[in-house]
């Protein structure tokens, strides 16, 4: 362990990381990757002031120069036609000093998605990932470097809620873009609050997915697992409330167990491997204890939701379980109301189209929805009144880079990705030019 910080490039905080084993190790088996200590005021505000140097040299230069070292979106402003030939134009303008804070299911994406469109917008960005995955982000800093993103505009602060704090109460930043769970999400909009930042939220989700009677049922079963299970169920905008119309639900249950209960569960670094570990055994502890307390309020367990050891020895002492379908679940049921993040589906039936919409906006949570059906008109209909940031048809868990994603109610608000991103990384100026003479009242 090394007990301090240390400095691995003029850009980058990097805190005592001593790689020990192999990542996933990390993730499988319970073993030490690395070790880090918090930054903490100092180190917080050195990172923050070099990032500030180096946005003031940054955001003069043209999209083009921008992107020779990163590839820049289309940024442009208005022309505004005023009465007698006078104009206004509208420029967008960097923000400053961005913050982004960090969950630790997509550690490597969530910095880019955050970092990339900031960058592009010309802020600068001090990025601090959650301290159980506090490498990804190091490694993507050493990608910027590589590709000619000056030194101090991309920094990685380590560390948990006092360094989070830190970030989002120093004056000099202009923006937080935070992922996470809602009850952090909100210290963080009332701390931005306080110095008048702007702030994005990507927060938790308890995502509704409705299987209509005339789908592709094999399509259907796909979505579901899709939306259930991929990275082990730790994902926030999995379609965790799986709303199946009666005629079909004993043919929908019988394919999703089977298929269930075929997933290869072990090493994430095999070809054949698809669900690895959970990120801690407090979280695998949690993840278990859902499934104990829909056991107590009437759910059925069809398959998985105990703790597995892979016949691998390697794995041992990982926190493996194996993957979970729960029947007859109930709206009123905590696996269908809370955020579970880990591979818990819940399977309930319905009747009606409007009764499933009630039912399913019937959440404070907006990520993500998504529908099965055969029938257009219903699939689009579906999509308008669902409350949510997405709605998914006929798939689920789709999230390319070029397409939004945020989310409604206490999900969150904002957007990453696409172009819309370019609004939550900059600012408008307006410019108002006269051509003619002052027509003053005075
Ligand atoms: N909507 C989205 O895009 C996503 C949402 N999530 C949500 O994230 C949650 C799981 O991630 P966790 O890391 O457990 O969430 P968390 O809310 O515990 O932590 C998220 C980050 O906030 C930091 N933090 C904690 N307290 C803070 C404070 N007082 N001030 C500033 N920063 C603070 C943590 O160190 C970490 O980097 C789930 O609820 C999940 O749904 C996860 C991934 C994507
Ligand atoms: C598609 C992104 C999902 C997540 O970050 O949880």
């Amino acid at each position: 362990m090394i007990g301090c910080t240390t400095w691995l490039h003029p850009y980058v905080f990097y805190l005592g990381a001593q790689p020990a084993c192999k990542p996933a190790n990390l993730v499988c088996v319970g073993r030490i990757l690395c070790q880090m200590v918090p930054c903490g005021a100092e180190e917080v505000d050195e990172a923050i002031k070099s990032a500030h140097a180096a946005y003031l040299q940054w955001r003069k230069m043209a999209g083009m120069e921008r992107a020779r070292v990163i590839c820049v979106l289309f940024i442009k402003g208005q022309h505004i036609q005023l009465p007698g030939g006078s104009f206004a134009y509208t420029r967008r303008e960097p923000l400053g000093v961005c913050v982004g804070i960090g969950a630790w299911n997509y550690p490597f994406q969530i910095a880019s998605w955050k970092s990339a469109p900031a960058l592009a917008c010309g802020n600068a960005m001090v990025f601090k990932p959650s301290p159980m995955t506090p490498v990804t982000a190091v490694i993507l800093a050493e990608i910027y470097k590589e590709a000619g993103v000056p030194d101090g505009l991309f920094c990685v602060v380590q560390g948990g809620a006092d360094t989070g704090t830190l970030l989002c109460q120093h004056p000099k930043v202009a923006k937080v873009s935070f992922t996470g769970s809602v009850p952090t999400g909100k210290k963080v909009m009332e701390m931005s609050a306080k110095g008048v930042k702007q702030v994005t939220l990507e927060l938790g989700g308890k995502s509704p997915l409705l299987i209509f009677k005339d789908c592709e049922l094999e399509n259907a079963v796909k979505g579901a697992l899709m939306a259930n299970f991929l990275t082990q169920g730790e994902v926030c905008c999995n379609g965790t409330r799986v709303y199946v119309q009666r005629e079909i639900m004993p043919q929908f249950l019988e394919k999703v167990v089977k298929r269930t209960k075929a997933i290869p569960v072990g090493d994430p670094l095999l070809d054949g491997t698809r669900m690895g570990a959970l990120i801690s055994k407090p979280h695998l502890e949690k993840v278990l204890g859902f499934v104990s307390q829909a056991k107590k309020e009437g759910a059925k367990v069809l398959c998985g939701g105990e703790p597995i050891v892979p016949s691998d020895p390697n794995l041992k002492g990982g926190y493996f379980m194996a993957p979970c379908v729960l029947d007859n679940c109930r709206d009123d049921m905590t696996c269908v109301k809370e955020e579970i993040f880990g591979p818990v589906m819940s399977v309930l039936p319905f009747d009606t189209e409007e009764e499933v919409i009630g039912r399913a906006n019937n959440t404070t949570f907006g990520l993500a929805s998504g529908v099965f059906t055969r029938d257009i008109s219903r699939a689009h209909r579906v999509a308008e009144n669902l409350e949510a940031g997405t709605c998914f048809i006929n798939n689920y868990n789709i999230s390319p880079v070029e397409v939004p994603f945020g989310g409604y109610k206490m999900s969150g608000f904002g957007r990453e990705n696409g172009q819309v991103t370019i609004e939550y990384y900059s600012q408008l100026k307006t410019v108002v030019v006269e051509m003619g003479d002052v027509d003053s009242l005075f």
